[in-house]
């Protein structure tokens, strides 16, 4: 299979630290990929230059073999490259089904003038309530986004996401800050994921990672140090070293 989203040789320099220093990555439909490393490895920045929020120094992004490398955010998300949402982009006095009225009105490059109304357009509803419905959000469609809980709000972030119809899917820590007895709500969703699309998943719990990847990549120090099926990265010696070894440890009982 080839691949969707293709990584050649990217490049990025702060000042004088290469934050992402030659990395290759890519994503095949339906990929369940991880990418995971220390603090301060560069994922964050790596997400950034994929969906266009930074420019990289040199390298290419290619989606769907189109090369996207220096295309606007906006044409990339039209393209199907779509990052989750942050809930701090959220409105807290609009419900999860304004939220998701505005993202299809996005995608389909509706006005926002149609905004006001969009409970009257038959289409509109149907596909809201089919999103809320899939992510288990219709009893509190209607609620002010600040009234329901963290992780709700963290699944209105990924309806969002799905409503402008990604193929490739980027999740930044979408379990951070949720409290334990609501990671089950995120992990069944992100179980439940259409299966042809790809995802890419940072996160830093290992526990949640690991039930979710098939495929890793380690990053450190800006560099892939391993690339590959989840079954081997915790017994790879490098991996071990450079960040995940009390974890393996900690799960052998050592
Ligand atoms: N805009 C910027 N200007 C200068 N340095 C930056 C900038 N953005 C990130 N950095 C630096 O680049 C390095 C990588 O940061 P990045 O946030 O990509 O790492 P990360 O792997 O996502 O870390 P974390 O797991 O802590 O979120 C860090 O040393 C950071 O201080």
């Amino acid at each position: 299979m080839s691949a969707l989203l293709e990584i050649r040789g990217l490049r990025k320099r702060f000042g004088g630290l290469a934050v992402t220093d030659g990395v290759d990555l890519a994503l095949e439909p339906g990929a369940r990929t991880a990418l995971i490393g220390p603090n301060g490895a560069g994922k964050t920045t790596l997400i950034n230059l994929v969906t266009g929020q930074l420019l990289p120094d040199a390298g290419t992004v290619t989606l769907d073999g189109r090369d996207v490398t220096r295309a606007p955010t906006v044409e990339r998300v039209r393209a199907g490259l779509v990052r989750s949402f942050q809930v701090t982009r959220l409105f807290p006095d609009l419900s999860p089904r304004d939220h998701l009225a505005l993202a299809i009105l996005q995608r389909e490059n509706r006005s926002g003038r149609m905004f006001g109304h969009y409970e009257r357009d038959p289409a509109l509803t149907t596909e809201i309530d089919a999103l809320l419905a899939g992510l288990r959000l219709a009893e509190i469609g209607r609620r002010p986004v600040a009234e329901i809980a963290y992780g709700q709000q963290r699944l209105v972030e990924l309806a969002i996401a799905l409503a402008l119809r990604p193929r490739v899917l980027l999740l930044d820590e979408p379990a951070a800050g949720v409290p334990q007895n609501e990671t089950r709500l995120i992990e069944e969703a992100l179980a439940e994921l259409p299966a042809e699309l790809a995802v890419l998943m940072i996160d830093h719990d290992m526990d949640l990672v690991f039930r979710f990847a098939r495929e890793v990549v380690v990053l450190a120090a800006g560099r892939v140090i391993f690339a590959g099926p989840a079954s081997a990265v915790a017994s790879d010696r490098g991996v071990r070293e450079a960040y995940l070894g009390s974890y393996a440890d900690a799960r052998a009982g050592g």
